[in-house]
């Protein structure tokens, strides 16, 4: 039987970071943002779909999808974003659920599924347990205007498109606080993966 552990957090908190640490020790790590990107390749009927409701303005010259520009929509626009998660939802869904029973059937003791919007996108019934990863919000705005170049109207507005970091950590079956150096998160995954292991 393969353990599953949801890994969370709100954007830019640092799921990538622990994604990296758990791949590193040798465990699958299913990651919802690779989906989300295959399912809207150039050809993918994700994209037809998001041209058809959007329009061929959200198309880059050589055909593939103009994320910056849908980006800018969605996070100003909670009625947009509902219409692409509508558009989107199934497929990544699907993506990840067939990543998922390919790590089982090759019998993975452990298998990490790596979801940004795994409590908004009701993915909790398919894990053991959630991991969320967390930093204080204040640090959390600073990570993300300094990764992604965005001043802080714009951060914000991203943060606020996601269920808060505060309210995940309460949810959360396991906490791993990023809010220190990378040594220290580090140590604290391999703590994690010492008590796990063999579940
Ligand atoms: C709008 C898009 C094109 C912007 O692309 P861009 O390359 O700028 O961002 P990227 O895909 O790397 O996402 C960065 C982060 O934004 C957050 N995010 C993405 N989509 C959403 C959304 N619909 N609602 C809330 N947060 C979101 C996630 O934390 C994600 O890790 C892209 O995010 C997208 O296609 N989003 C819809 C698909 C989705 O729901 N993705 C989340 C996977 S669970
Ligand atoms: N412990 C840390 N110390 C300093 N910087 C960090 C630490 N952890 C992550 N970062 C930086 O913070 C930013 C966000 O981290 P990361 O990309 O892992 O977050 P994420 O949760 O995966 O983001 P997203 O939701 O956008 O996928 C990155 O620029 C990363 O290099």
């Amino acid at each position: 039987m393969s353990y599953i552990l949801g890994l969370t957090g709100s954007i830019a908190t640092g799921k990538s970071t622990v994604a990296k640490l758990f791949l590193s020790a040798g465990i699958p790590v299913v990651d919802a943002d690779l989906g989300a990107r295959a399912v809207v390749l150039p050809g993918a009927p994700g994209l037809a779909d998001i041209i058809k409701h959007f329009g061929e303005d959200y198309l880059l010259p050589d055909g593939s999808l103009d994320r910056k520009r849908l980006g800018a929509l969605i996070f100003s626009d909670r009625e947009k974003r509902a219409e692409l998660d509508a558009l989107l939802k199934e497929r990544i869904k699907d993506w990840i659920h067939a990543e998922k029973e390919r790590y089982i059937s090759e019998g993975h003791e452990l298998i990490v599924l790596d979801i940004p919007l795994l409590y908004e996108g009701g993915y909790v019934d398919s894990c053991d347990a959630v991991m969320v990863v967390y930093v204080p919000e204040e640090l959390q705005l600073r990570r993300l205007m300094s990764r992604n170049h965005l001043d802080e109207k714009e951060a914000a507005q991203r943060m606020q498109s996601q269920l808060s970091i505060e309210k995940k950590k309460e949810l959360a079956d396991f906490v791993i606080d990023n809010s220190g150096t990378i040594e220290e998160t580090e140590k604290q995954v391999s703590e994690w993966l010492r008590g796990h292991r063999s579940v």
